[in-house]
């Protein structure tokens, strides 16, 4: 049908500190906030409409909050997610870890939702490959290993 809108709900998970609000402040606002870090509070909604094709769609963005003090209610926030970004530091292994927490538990109980990993801060890397503590080829294993 020509014209069609549409409403995509995508959740971003990870561990907190991993980048998570930032990614999404650069895709919504073209913008990257410096100052002091600001971990988010239970989950921040934003939304973006973009066309695609004659399509309108609207991407409701679900940001949440990576301490695992807010795990239970991250939960709320993935119900009836169409896409999850889950992210991972490259410079923090056990955000790694964390991302494939997540990846098992949408996998088993979020079937319809697409998954995307997403390594993120990798101008650290740029900066001084030694930062570097999640293996590229763990990961492609990882990603092949569990059908990416
Ligand atoms: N160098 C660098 N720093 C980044 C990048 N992305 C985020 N940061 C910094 O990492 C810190 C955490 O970023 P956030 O976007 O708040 O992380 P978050 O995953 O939303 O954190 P929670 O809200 O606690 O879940 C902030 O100090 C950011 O400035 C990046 O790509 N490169």
């Amino acid at each position: 049908m020509s014209g069609q809108r549409v409403d995509v709900k995508v959740v971003m998970l990870g561990k907190e500190y991993v980048g998570k609000t930032s990614l999404v402040e650069r895709y919504v606002h073209d913008r990257f906030l410096v100052g002091p870090y600001q971990n988010t509070i239970g989950a921040a909604f934003v939304a973006k409409v973009m066309c695609v094709g004659d399509r309108t769609v609207t991407l409701g963005i679900w940001d949440t909050a990576g301490s695992e003090r807010y795990e239970a209610m991250s939960r709320i926030y993935y119900r009836g997610a169409k896409a999850a970004i889950v992210c991972y530091d490259l410079t923090d292994s056990s955000s790694f870890e964390r991302a494939k927490f997540w990846v098992k538990e949408l996998r088993s109980l979020e079937e319809g939702c697409q998954i995307y990993l997403c390594g993120t801060k990798s101008d650290l890397l740029e900066e001084d490959r030694r930062r570097r503590r999640v293996d590229f080829h763990d990961v492609q294993d990882y990603a092949d290993s569990t059908c990416f």
